[in-house]
């Protein structure tokens, strides 16, 4: 990979491998408008467009990303084309320059329009646990798991970007212990660490995306905390799946990584055994090899490794349209909770804690089983890139309010 004019930190996050986007504003300029995370800096990325004389400079130059996921992947490639050309390009810099700022003075915003939005359950260390722990008198693994990426969906306009904080949630909650339902703020609020994919190419009602279609609708990939409330899902979520225990927030990392930064991540997924059907099935491996890190008031609670996921995301977007279902840009899908087979891989504090059995000791002298009020969660993850180099997802993080 060439080097860019600007002094880049190879330790440092978001190097000529990642070029992610996002939407941020200024002080000085409060208007939210797109950028790319390169270095300590975010390019404008509509401003350095014009100065350049860039042929889709209006698609990019936008108070959000939208028309740019809208564009499709020949753009997404000539885009992502042209940045590395103006960062490593000295003939570009004097033109390219003054479109720079300083990234830690930026305020960053939800990058598009979050349209429809599915959570599957694709990690079979943690169905697993869960059912273990949710359904201790069953096979851990329900009899479906095996042949069909396992969703639900999830509530579009509660998804919110890094850094918003998140009231604890209240409702109904049915403790064993209790001969009928009890009303308040749920006292087992949990986290779950996930990867998030955004559709830019739509797909009409009544087609199907195959797996290998993948590429060519999905944008970017970022992280997700899938906020759980534990107490509110067990009693309400027979049968017909999480409701309220999960609709009150999501959150997002800002930064979106193309598909197109991942190329030397991708791994062959876990075997399948049964086989899937055909639908299913795909010629090139869309396995990721992310690797996560879960932080609990600056500590590090867990790594998930995202390689291990059953099922890929290219499995998940061909099983979610196989019925006829349409793809609008800025569909968002989560990966499901990513966990290992390890306890210090687990990526929710329900697996971690065991159902609050087996408190987590913090460094800092406190217990956790659940969240408390104050608490903040961040995930970050890194990739490989090509040549050594490395892919950067910068974080999601949030912190608890108490109810209201
Ligand atoms: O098995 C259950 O009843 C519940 C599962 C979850 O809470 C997990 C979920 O939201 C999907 C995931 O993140 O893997
Ligand atoms: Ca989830
Ligand atoms: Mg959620």
């Amino acid at each position: 990979m060439p080097d860019s004019w600007l002094d880049l930190d190879p330790d440092a996050p978001f190097g000529l491998a990642t070029l992610p986007y996002g939407v941020f504003s200024t002080a000085a300029d409060p208007a939210p408008r797109t950028g790319v995370a390169v270095g300590a800096h975010v390019l404008d990325l509509g401003a350095a467009a014009r100065a350049v004389g860039a042929p889709f400079a209006d698609t990019v130059a936008g108070p959000s990303l939208d028309a740019l996921m809208a564009a499709g992947r020949p753009v997404w490639d000539q885009v992502r084309e042209a940045l590395t050309a103006w960062l490593t390009d000295p003939a570009h810099e004097a033109a390219v320059r003054p479109h720079l700022v300083e990234r830690d003075a930026v305020t960053l915003h939800l990058p598009f329009t979050v349209a429809d939005y599915v959570d599957f359950y694709a990690s079979e260390h943690h169905a697993s646990n869960v059912g273990r722990i949710f359904r201790p008198e069953q096979e851990p693994l329900t009899p479906n798991w095996r042949h069909l990426p396992i969703g639900y969906h999830g509530r579009s306009g509660t998804v919110v970007v890094s850094g918003t904080d998140i009231v604890r949630p209240t409702g109904q909650r049915k403790p064993p212990t209790e001969p009928a339902p009890v009303f308040g703020p749920s006292v087992r609020l949990d986290i779950e660490a996930e990867v998030g994919f955004v559709v830019g190419t739509p797909s009409p009602m009544g087609s199907r995306v195959a797996v290998d279609d993948f590429a060519d609708h999905v944008f970017g990939v970022f992280l997700l905390n899938d906020w759980s409330a534990r107490d509110l899902q067990a009693w309400e979520y027979v049968p017909l799946g999480p409701f309220l225990g999960k609709s009150f927030a999501t959150s997002v990392s800002p930064w979106i990584v193309p598909v197109a930064a991942l190329s030397a991540a991708r791994v062959e997924q876990p075997a399948q055994d049964p086989e899937p059907l055909p639908y299913l099935r795909g010629a090139q491996p869309w396995g990721l090899d992310l690797r996560l890190e879960v932080r609990l008031n600056g500590h590090v609670v867990s790594r998930p490794p995202f390689e291990l996921m059953y099922w890929t995301a290219a499995q998940q977007l061909a099983h979610m349209t196989v019925n006829g279902a349409s793809l609008r840009t800025g569909d968002v899908y989560a990966s499901g909770t990513v966990s290992g087979p390890e306890a210090g891989q687990r990526g929710c504090l329900l697996e971690l804690t065991w159902s609050g059995k087996e408190p987590l000791h913090l460094p800092d002298g406190t217990e956790r089983t659940f969240l408390e009020d104050g608490d903040e969660v961040t995930i970050t993850a890194t990739a490989p890139g090509p040549d050594g180099t490395r892919v950067d997802f910068g974080e999601v993080a949030g912190r608890v309010l108490p109810a209201r």
